[in-house]
Formats: C-alpha cells, sequence, structure tokens
C-alpha cells in the first residue's frame, strides 16, 4: 500500500510486538513505511516504552489498533490468540485484513472468532528476517482476495523472500523455515564445540564455522547446484570428509533431522488445539 497522507491512507497495526513483532515493524520502518501509519499493541508497558523510544511508534490499546488500522498482523504466541481475537472482535469490520504470524493457528480458528467478510492471511516467517534474509510463507483464508494476499506479501517482503502455499503445507512450512534458524544454530554451535574440543581457540573455531556456513550458504543460492553435488565436491575418495560423513550416517544424523522436523510438524498442528 502506499502512503498518500490523506485521513483515508492505510495504516497498519502489529498486535504483540515481541521478536517477531519488532521484525514486522523494523522491516515495515526500514521499507520506508510511514511510522505514523503505524500502530503496536502490546501488552507488556516496558516494551511499548522501548518500541516507543526505538521507532517513534504510537503504541495503543489493542482495540484502538483493531479499529484504526486496515491491516492487523496478529504477532502473538499461539496460546494467545483466542484472547486477543475475543478482545479486538467487537471492532473489527467486513473488508479489514488480518495477518495472523502465529504458528499452527488456522485461518478457519480466526475466522470462527470475527466477524464475516473480515479477511485473514495465515503466515509463516523466520527470525532471518531481522537481517532482512527472512522466508515468509503465506496462505489465505476464505475471504481473502488478491489484493489482501497482495497487501500480506508487500508486509513480508520488506523483510525478506515470500512464497504463497495452500493452508495445508503451513504446518510443514513452520517445521522447515519457521523452526530452520534453530536447527542451524544448533549445527553451528555444535561445529565450535567440537573445534575447541579438536583444540582450537573458541574465537578461531567460531569464525571458522560462521564463514563456512555463509559460504555454503551462498555457494548453495549462487550456483545453484543441487547439495549433493556440492557435498560430493568436497568428499575426497578416502579424504577427511568421507571419514566424517561416515560417522554422521553411523548416528542416524538424516533420520534424527526427519524425525525431528516431523515432532515439530506434529506440534504446529497440536497448537490450534491451545494446547
Ligand atoms: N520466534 C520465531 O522464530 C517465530 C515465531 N513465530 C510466531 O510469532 C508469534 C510471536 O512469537 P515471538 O515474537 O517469538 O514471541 P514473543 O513472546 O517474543 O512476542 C509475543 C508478544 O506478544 C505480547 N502479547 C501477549 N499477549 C498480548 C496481548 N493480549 N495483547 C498485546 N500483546 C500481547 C507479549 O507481551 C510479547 O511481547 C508466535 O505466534 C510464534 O508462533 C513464527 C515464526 C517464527
Ligand atoms: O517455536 C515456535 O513455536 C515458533 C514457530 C516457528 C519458530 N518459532
Amino acid at each position: 500500500m502506499t502512503a498518500g497522507g490523506s485521513a483515508t491512507t492505510p495504516r497498519t497495526a502489529i498486535i504483540g510486538a515481541g521478536v517477531m513483532g519488532e521484525m514486522l515493524l523494523s522491516g515495515l520502518v526500514r521499507a520506508g513505511r510511514r511510522v505514523d501509519l503505524l500502530l503496536v499493541g502490546e501488552k507488556r508497558p516496558e516494551r511499548a516504552h522501548e518500541l516507543e523510544e526505538r521507532y517513534g511508534v504510537a503504541v495503543v490499546s489493542n482495540l484502538e489498533a483493531a479499529e484504526q488500522a486496515d491491516t492487523v498482523a496478529l504477532v502473538v504466541k499461539p496460546q494467545d490468540m483466542a484472547a486477543v481475537l475475543a478482545e479486538i472482535s467487537p471492532v473489527l469490520r467486513p473488508g479489514q485484513l488480518l495477518v495472523s504470524l502465529a504458528a499452527g493457528i488456522t485461518t478457519a480458528f480466526i475466522e470462527d472468532r470475527v466477524p464475516e467478510g473480515v479477511a485473514v492471511v495465515r503466515v509463516m516467517p523466520n527470525t532471518p528476517a531481522l537481517v532482512d534474509e527472512g522466508m515468509a510463507a503465506i496462505s489465505p483464508g476464505s475471504h481473502c482476495d488478491e489484493e489482501h494476499l497482495a497487501e500480506a506479501e508487500a508486509l513480508l517482503a520488506s523483510t525478506g523472500r515470500v512464497v504463497r502455499v495452500p493452508e495445508k503445507q503451513q504446518d510443514a512450512v513452520t517445521a522447515i523455515s519457521g523452526s530452520g534458524p534453530a536447527y542451524i544454530f544448533f549445527v553451528v554451535e555444535s561445529m565450535i564445540e567440537a573445534g575447541v574440543h579438536l583444540g582450537l581457540p573458541r574465537a578461531t573455531a567460531s569464525e571458522l564455522v560462521i564463514q563456512t556456513l555463509v559460504g555454503s550458504a551462498k555457494m548453495l543460492r549462487e550456483t545453484g547446484t543441487h547439495p549433493v553435488v556440492l557435498r560430493e565436491q568436497v568428499t575426497s575418495p578416502g579424504g577427511t570428509t568421507a571419514s566424517a560423513l561416515r560417522e554422521l550416517e553411523v548416528h542416524k544424523v538424516r533420520a534424527a533431522f526427519l524425525a525431528a522436523m516431523e515432532a515439530a510438524r506434529d506440534r504446529s498442528r497440536e497448537l490450534a488445539e491451545g494446547s
């Protein structure tokens, strides 16, 4: 949406300004959205104050945010979603767009709790959005037209890539790219510890691992070569890499990744039940 300065200029509200709420807010500000057209609803007063200081954004009640905005991003924990929807539902109106970033919460869950005709888009973002390298997947709800979807896409495009997926894929997306950064950080942490075990100073181990990660990610993106081929290029016959990879296979790391991501997918499915 463009900011034109008239009384009808669209406003965007963010309800729940923790890690991902701030990601969205800071991305919109970096992308040039006018701060006076942004609103934040945040429960914790000290956090609200922090955001007012940092961005000059108006922090208002959830009701005011929902009443004044054309697009409302819901960025609270899945367990808090029902309470927030119950609070704002009386002031929501048809044509408004709700964009939910909560894991597991379906568009049907939201549509059942808001007035008929309110458009809902479900998004699964990830934390690299904080450095404009996010990966977000979006899915339309049942009252959502192309304009609503494009607006949700624009919200997320300010912090990285956006793909459209059928909603039935969102639990898998959550398991792969939503939680994905945590798996990568876990691998990085494990490799740094291994370097320390092998006698490297921690700072050296960290630099070696982080640059190896960045370089490998860049090769994947820039060459477009399949990861199996890239791995084979590193794996000299009878060499060091083959010895290491055999240990990873012996320890069933591939199977562990599959089981881990199935567990994340299953947890995402459970979250809509409120557990
Ligand atoms: N952290 C991550 O990597 C990702 C998180 N998500 C989703 O984003 C959502 C938020 O996650 P985080 O930002 O990590 O959590 P967080 O705990 O950092 O932020 C949630 C914020 O909502 C506020 N809040 C709670 N109840 C409220 C209410 N009634 N009114 C106003 N504000 C309220 C809290 O004070 C807090 O600041 C979750 O639904 C999560 O599933 C999605 C993808 C990735
Ligand atoms: O752990 C979680 O539930 C959230 C959703 C995806 C990443 N973090």
